[in-house]
Parts: structure tokens; C-alpha cells; sequence
């Protein structure tokens, strides 16, 4: 559904140049939620408006629901925006309109007739559980209540893509959960694809089908979420299951990451490691997460005894995944 290539931003000229993108390249498929997890000036913001050419790529290709968007300007560019919506993090919502005057906007500028209007808003409010804040104004509601505002507005003209700007950032723990529901909801039902950028570890958690983790303008790590999730080695793997202790092995012994994913987290792995080899197992960190619809686990654990090797061979034959430090 949208398909960037070799995009590259760069702020001001010469000395004072600044390279906010360089040479990203995603893939997000039609129907999916795709997070975009970096830290503070890592170009998220950046990435995200290019994609809808609020800013304009320095180069490369940015091509949504097959259309190439930086070849577009005026009416044409117009257009295509129309099958984009945004959400934003304070929501942009005009004041001196009613809740459904906010929703109403796009579709009096792209000049749907009043009475289609209507109907329209009492279906997009209905949608995102507002139907009664219509005639409320935005002061008057709450954050949570506020980016359902932004969010049947930007649905307003049925886009086939919606860009969610660090959405949930200025909303408390159960609020997001709730604005993250509806989204997931919403990709359900409609089929919505989702572009979202976050720095929140639990936004990717919650609801993405696929990450990328973004660095100081560069991908450095793109997929789906539970394959990455399910290597020891990756960086969404550590941000997931952050591994607090730096242990050193005795001598002889290992210090074993091992995840477990699928079916593997059912299997009594410890007991049998113990039981089958001479091995003492101390666990040093455990935790289990449940993504989409599997559960992740990742375990810290310390190998000691003469049969240590045989212990990880076992381990290594079983098809888990397993880091191992000695
Ligand atoms: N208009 C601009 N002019 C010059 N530099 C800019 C501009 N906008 C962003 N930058 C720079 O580009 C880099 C990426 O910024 P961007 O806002 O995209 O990051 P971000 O990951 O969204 O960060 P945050 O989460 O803090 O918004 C930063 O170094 C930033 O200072």
C-alpha cells in the first residue's frame, strides 16, 4: 500500500545542512498496522509528512495505493492527500467549531453536499463512539475524547491510509489503550492500513503487525513484529524484553538467552534441561508477552555443570532461539 524508496530529507543548505532522512526504504502492506519506533530526532515526524508530502523529500520515491506523490503538486496532490487521513499528537482540532462541524471540514472542502454531510458525520461519530458530543465544542472534552475527533475526521473521506503522528503520546496509560483499540478496530473493519510513529515500546506492542526501528534518520531494523520479537539478537527483541543484568558466568558455565515462541512457550524446557543433564539452571530474568494473538517469552538463565555443552546442544536442537555468553 505504500512503498518508499531511497528517501532522503535534508534540512537548510551547506553548513547548516541537516540530514534528517537518508536512504529509507519500507514496505507497508495493504491492511496493516506498521509502526515506526525511534527516539526523539530520530525523523520520524519527518518520515511520516513526507509520506503525504507535508514536507517534501530532498529524493527518492514515496508511491501510496500505487500513485507516486512526489511528482504531485496542487489539485492533483490535493486529490491524493483526500485518500490519506492523519491524526495528530494535540489532535489540531479548530475550537470555534462543534464536534461535528470539526468532523464536517474535509467533506465541506471537498464539497460534499450539506445533507450527505450529515449523515456522513452521524456515521463517523457513531464509528469512534461519539454520536453523543456532536453539538459539545473540543474544549469541553476530554484527550481520549478529542483524538476520536481527530480520528473520524481524518476518516471522513474514506482514506485507504491513515498516519497517525504519535497519536497516544499525550494521552494517560488507559486512555491509549482505548484510542489503540479503536485503531485496531477500525484496520479490522475497514481494512484501514496504518502508518503510525511512536517512541512508545507498548504502542508496537499492543497493536503493529510490523515495525521498523528507526536511528538518527536510517532504518536499522524492519519487520514483523513477533518474527523480531522472537530472535534474542534484535533490537526489538531488547527494547521488548530489556535484559537488566550483566552477569559473568562462572567459569565453565554459560549465561543462555533463550526465546521462546509459538508452542515452545508450553514446553517445561527447565525441568527437562535438569533432569536429562548433569546441569544446574539458575534463572537470572524471565517474561512472557503476548503479541497479536502468540506469546513471546525470553528467559536469562546460567548453565552450571559438567554437562553444560550437551545442555545447549539440546536447547540448540530444539529449534529455540538462544544466545549464549561464556
Ligand atoms: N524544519 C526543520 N528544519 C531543520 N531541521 C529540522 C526541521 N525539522 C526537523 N529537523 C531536524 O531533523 C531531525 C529529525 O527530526 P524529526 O522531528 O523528524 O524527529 P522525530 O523522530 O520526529 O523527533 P520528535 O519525536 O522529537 O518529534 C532532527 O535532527 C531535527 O532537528
Amino acid at each position: 500500500m505504500i512503498t518508499i524508496r531511497n528517501l532522503r530529507k535534508v534540512y537548510g543548505k551547506k553548513d547548516q545542512a541537516v540530514v534528517a532522512l537518508d536512504d529509507i526504504n519500507l514496505d507497508v502492506p495493504r491492511g496493516s498496522i506498521f509502526g515506526v519506533l525511534g527516539q526523539s530526532g530520530a525523523g520520524k515526524s519527518t518520515l511520516i509528512r513526507c509520506v503525504n508530502m507535508l514536507e517534501r523529500p530532498t529524493s527518492g520515491s514515496i508511491i501510496v495505493n500505487n500513485q507516486e506523490m512526489t511528482t504531485l503538486s496542487g489539485a492533483a496532490l490535493r486529490k491524493a492527500r483526500q485518500r490519506i487521513g492523519m491524526i495528530f499528537q494535540h489532535f489540531h482540532l479548530l475550537n470555534s467549531r462543534t464536534v461535528a462541524e470539526n468532523v464536517a471540514f474535509p467533506l465541506e472542502v471537498m464539497g460534499v453536499r450539506a445533507s450527505e454531510r450529515r449523515s456522513r458525520v452521524e456515521e463517523l461519530l457513531g464509528l469512534v463512539g461519539l454520536s453523543d458530543k456532536a453539538k459539545v465544542y473540543p474544549s469541553q472534552l476530554s484527550g481520549g475524547q478529542k483524538q476520536r475527533v481527530g480520528i473520524a475526521r481524518a476518516l471522513a473521506g474514506s482514506p485507504d491510509v491513515l498516519l497517525s503522528d504519535e497519536a497516544t503520546s499525550a494521552l494517560d496509560p488507559q486512555t491509549t489503550h482505548s484510542i489503540l483499540q479503536l485503531l485496531r478496530d477500525l484496520n479490522k473493519r475497514m481494512g484501514l492500513t496504518i502508518l503510525l510513529i511512536t517512541h512508545q515500546m507498548d504502542v508496537v506492542r499492543e497493536i503493529c503487525d510490523r515495525v521498523a526501528i528507526i536511528e538518527a534518520g536510517r532504518i536499522v531494523e524492519q519487520g514483523e513484529v513477533s518474527e523480531l520479537a522472537a530472535q534474542p539478537d534484535t533490537r526489538l527483541s531488547h527494547a521488548l524484553f530489556p535484559r537488566p543484568q550483566i552477569h559473568t558466568p562462572q567459569p565453565g558455565a554459560a549465561v543462555v538467552s533463550i526465546v521462546f515462541a509459538g508452542n515452545s512457550a508450553e514446553e517445561p524446557i527447565i525441568s527437562t534441561l535438569a533432569r536429562r543433564f548433569e546441569v544446574d539452571v539458575n534463572i537470572l530474568s524471565a517474561q512472557l508477552e503476548l503479541l497479536g494473538q502468540q506469546r513471546i517469552g525470553q528467559m536469562q538463565a546460567e548453565l552450571v555443570g559438567p554437562q553444560v555443552e550437551q545442555a545447549l546442544a539440546y536447547l540448540q536442537n530444539l529449534g529455540l532461539h538462544v544466545e549464549v555468553q561464556r
